[in-house]
């Protein structure tokens, strides 16, 4: 088990500050959400967070190691991505696709050996895509591409998985089934980090949840301690109703408040 860190990090886009300070500590065996309105840093975060976006200060740091000082392959091994609304250009057969997730590993998509075979095997069934294996990846829905790219992700078994919008595209059942696949492999000891717009889903399945405004986290803790109705006046500019029920925590957004 890894631990996962962010310490004094920034970043700066161009002229444009996207993330100040930002102080993480994230555990391995909880499915962390990343919640915050549109442009607030999320995906800058998540970006940072896989090595993608180059900080201009502080660090993230696995396992007591800073990631920038990690070989990039090391690095791709230890921290899977999926990207927002990703898309695929070329007709690979879906289990082609899923096998990229392998590379890291030194692993061949069309040359696996057993065990990177049963993990992309795993990985299909874990997102409902068995019996897509052969189906050209351009042929496929765009939830199903979604659940395709989510299962090269998880074909990496790595330590920390990063899913930027998991179950944006996908339908109501399909959300579950991801974000309990996300959970269940957050059980199994990866610590995982996912962007959700969805409220309710990310009061019912996140363990923790990090609020991110215009780059600053707002706040870090329990859904209850993050989904407050002044909070999410003040963040997401909307009149809420937070309720307990025998569902847990729901809210319901209302209306949205005049801009300050
Ligand atoms: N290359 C860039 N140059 C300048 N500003 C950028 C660049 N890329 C992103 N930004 C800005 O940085 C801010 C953070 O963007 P980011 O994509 O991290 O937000 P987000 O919270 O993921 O938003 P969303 O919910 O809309 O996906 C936004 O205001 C965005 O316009």
């Amino acid at each position: 088990m890894m631990p996962f860190e962010i310490r004094s990090l920034s970043v700066d886009l161009g002229a444009r500050r996207a993330l100040e300070s930002i102080d993480l500590s994230l555990e391995p065996g909880r499915l962390t959400a990343l919640i915050g309105p549109n442009g607030a840093g999320k995906t800058t975060l998540l970006r940072a967070m896989a090595g993608l976006v180059r900080p201009s200060a502080g660090d993230v740091v696995l396992d007591g190691t800073p990631t920038a000082l990690m070989r990039a392959s090391a690095r791709a091994r230890a921290i899977a991505y999926l990207p927002q609304g990703g898309g695929v250009a070329w007709p690979l057969p879906v289990e082609g696709v899923v096998a990229l997730g392998r590379l890291p590993h030194g692993e061949e998509p069309d040359r696996l050996p057993a065990e990177g075979r049963t993990a992309v095997e795993a990985a299909l069934r874990s997102v409902g895509l068995q019996g897509f294996e052969t189906r050209p990846a351009t042929s496929l829905s765009g939830g199903e591409r979604a659940r395709m790219l989510l299962a090269r992700a998880l074909a990496t078994q790595a330590p920390v998985l990063l899913a930027d919008e998991p179950v944006a595209a996908l339908d109501p059942r399909h959300q579950l089934i991801v974000l309990e696949v996300l959970k269940a492999r957050a059980r199994a000891g990866t610590t995982v980090v996912a962007i959700l717009h969805d409220l309710n889903l990310a009061a019912r399945f996140a363990d923790h949840i990090v609020l991110l405004d215009q780059g600053k986290i707002e706040t870090s803790g329990s859904p209850e301690e993050a989904l407050t109705k002044a909070r999410l006046a003040a963040s997401f500019g909307i009149q809420a109703r937070v309720s307990r029920g025998e569902d847990g925590l729901l809210v319901v957004a209302q209306s949205p408040l005049p801009s300050a």
